[in-house]
């Protein structure tokens, strides 16, 4: 690590103590048990991302309340270990998979939320018939792939899932939510947001058929949320 001008480890430094708050998040907003789920965030080593730059993310096989900033994992976006004293991430090649490919990502969560996961199993993208989803996700939330864990398959499908879409989630076929965001903060509020979501619209169809948005009244939905919505215009 020594390579690395005093900035860059600053931002390591900062950037751990950020995800060990935002590791909490998962347990506390219901997404994960046990061990499962992961957040990472990009460091931009040079002046401006690049595949050179770093990530952080925890290690394998730890519990949420044993999770420490030293415990936070240091990879290249090769998923080679940086810095670290535990394995990285299993999902860490899918991480750096996304970072490699979508310069303008800094956060990755993944996490096996229980409807989200649900609507994976079945393989069946998550209808946009909510305004929140229109606000969040302009649209529905589409599924990925089936792919193994243990190379670039799952961030392959990620990327090749969400590169076409305004979601910034995407249900991998079998096994469970990805998101993404500008940072590590943004992919945690996609994630909440994608279970709450895949929660309501379960329930719609338990009690009958859902009625669809339409397209205009979506992409009016989505371009005020994410360019009015929270900002003092909006008052
Ligand atoms: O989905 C998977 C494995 O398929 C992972 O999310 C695990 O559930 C958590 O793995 P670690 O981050 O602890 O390695």
């Amino acid at each position: 690590m020594r390579d690395y001008p005093q900035s860059v480890l600053d931002e390591i430094a900062r950037t751990r103590a950020v995800l060990v708050t935002l590791h909490a998040e998962l347990p506390r907003w219901d997404l994960v048990v046990w061990t499962a789920g992961n957040v990472s965030q990009r460091v931009v080593v040079g002046a401006a991302p690049s595949a050179d730059d770093l990530l952080v993310i925890k290690p394998s096989g730890v519990t949420y309340d044993e999770l420490t900033p030293e415990s936070m994992v240091v990879c290249d976006l090769d998923g080679t270990l940086v810095d670290g004293t535990r394995s990285p991430s299993s999902d860490t090649a899918a991480h750096a998979y996304v970072y490699r490919h979508m310069p303008h990502i800094g956060g990755v969560v993944h996490t096996h939320s229980t409807y989200a996961t649900a609507w994976a199993a079945r393989g069946e993208p998550v209808p946009c018939v909510l305004t929140m989803m229109a606000d969040e996700f302009g649209g529905d939330v589409p599924i990925g792939p089936f792919a193994l864990i243990g190379d670039d398959s799952i961030g392959r499908g990620i990327v090749e899932t969400l590169q076409g879409s305004r979601s910034p989630a995407v249900l991998m076929r079998n096994h469970g939510p990805f998101t993404i965001g500008k940072d590590a903060q943004a992919a945690v509020k996609a994630a909440v947001m994608v279970e709450e979501v895949a929660r309501t619209v379960h329930i719609a169809r338990q009690l009958g058929d859902t009625v669809p948005i339409a397209q205009s009244d979506i992409d009016s939905l989505y371009a005020r949320y994410q360019n009015v919505y929270g900002q003092d215009t909006e008052r």
